[in-house]
């Protein structure tokens, strides 16, 4: 039996063969570990990870001394903003959000608050959007940090990062980036784009699952952060634990894959996301894209009448793998915090899918994809 076609992306991708060719000989004959200071085996792993770091530096525009390697984007978070909730000045302790962060943020601000630090959750409109007044209203003298994502990982909305950036400097204010979907996708300039702190993580872009990163904007003093673990003083201190080799190499790989080829991906995935969508529209009426306006490329999140997401994806699974939204974490369904912060009432959050197609895709396979979904969605309708 032929595997159902992959469209969930933004969830996790594959690895690439290159990045897995690269990742093999740091098993077993180059095992060293890069803090063993005194033998070859140890050199050899440290100039692996020092070549690694660089790759991953260069695609987010960062010095490699700013990248931290983490097991994910979750720790990351976690790192960067409990890290700074910890060294933060006296006076310092209100965080900024939104409402469609992903649940590591939103879990994570949601333990500080616990904690005794004020957070507030910034709206967005019908299209995923922040307000930029309304997020320069709710700076105070106290605000410690702004956290807001690049691109939302349900609609693949993006954020204005820059101008975000510029207000965050402005009032002397941390700005965490979660990143985490648009590393690899789109070009990153965390420097340019006046971030302090930035999570991603590699297996949203073709490198292993169990590794990620957070950089630090080493030249702003509001990038100083308590570390979360304490050991050994890797990473500056700031991460200790052996590092994993391995995923590291990996991760630097497809940080160089991704400099090369992500333009040309762009080119080709928004052309069939574009096909797709439309033809979806024509065959099933009152179709609609949730959040449309500016967004990356290969997602897509879309909504269609009087069916139930759920029941409909399960029925495709043996031709299409599809999702809701974010991965489930639980199996009480629940509508999309996304949709739901976006207007959405709680029948036409279920009815949403997301499309999200990636480097692996072929233009061949999207008559499938719309041949399938048009049928299933079809059937699950009443008047059929
Ligand atoms: C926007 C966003 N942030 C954070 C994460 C968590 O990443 P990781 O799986 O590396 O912990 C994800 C993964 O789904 C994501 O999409």
């Amino acid at each position: 039996m032929s595997k159902p076609i992959y469209l969930d992306y933004n969830s996790t991708t594959p690895c690439d063969p290159r990045v897995v060719e690269a990742m093999l000989p740091y098993f077993s004959g180059e095992f060293g570990n890069p803090a063993s200071r005194d033998h070859l085996y140890g050199w050899k792993a440290k100039d692996a990870v020092d070549e690694a770091r660089e790759q991953v530096a260069a695609l987010v525009g960062a010095h490699s001394e700013e990248i931290i390697f983490t097991s994910g984007a979750t720790e990351a978070i976690n790192m960067a903003l409990k890290g700074l909730a910890v060294a933060a000045p006296i006076g310092k302790n209100h965080i900024i959000t939104c409402h469609t962060e992903h649940n590591a943020v939103l879990d994570t601000c949601a333990y500080l608050e616990k904690k005794g630090l004020a957070v507030s959750y910034l709206g967005v409109d019908k299209e995923g959007n922040i307000s930029l007044e309304e997020l320069e209203g709710s700076i105070r003298p106290e605000t410690l940090c702004i956290s807001l994502m690049w691109a939302n990982n349900e609609t693949g909305v993006i954020h204005p990062i820059e101008k975000i950036g510029h207000l965050a400097q402005k009032h002397h204010v941390a700005f965490f980036c979660d990143a985490t979907q648009a590393v690899g996708k789109i070009p990153v300039n965390a420097q340019e784009a006046g971030i302090t702190l930035m999570a991603f993580s590699a297996h949203k872009m073709y490198g292993p699952k169990g590794i990620g990163a957070l950089y630090l904007n080493k030249k702003s003093h509001l990038s100083k952060i308590s570390p979360l673990l304490n050991g050994g003083s890797h990473e500056h201190g700031l991460r200790s634990g052996t590092l994993n080799v391995p995923g590291i190499v990996g991760f630097g790989q497809a940080a160089r894959v991704c400099a090369q080829e992500m333009t040309m991906e762009h080119i080709n995935l928004v052309n069939w996301r574009d096909k797709l969508e439309v033809a979806l529209m024509d065959a099933i009426p009152e179709t609609k894209v949730n959040g449309s306006a500016n967004r990356l490329s290969h997602v897509s999140n879309i909504r269609f009448p009087q069916i139930n997401a759920e029941n409909l994806l399960l029925s495709l699974s043996q031709h299409l793998a599809l999702s809701r939204g974010s991965a489930c974490t639980s199996n009480v369904q629940r509508p999309s915090h996304v949709l739901k912060a976006m207007g959405l009432g709680d029948a036409e959050a279920f009815g949403s899918i997301r499309i999200s197609l990636g480097r692996f895709t072929k233009e061949v396979e999207m008559e499938l994809v719309i041949e399938k979904l048009t049928a299933g969605i079809l059937s699950f309708s009443p008047t059929h």
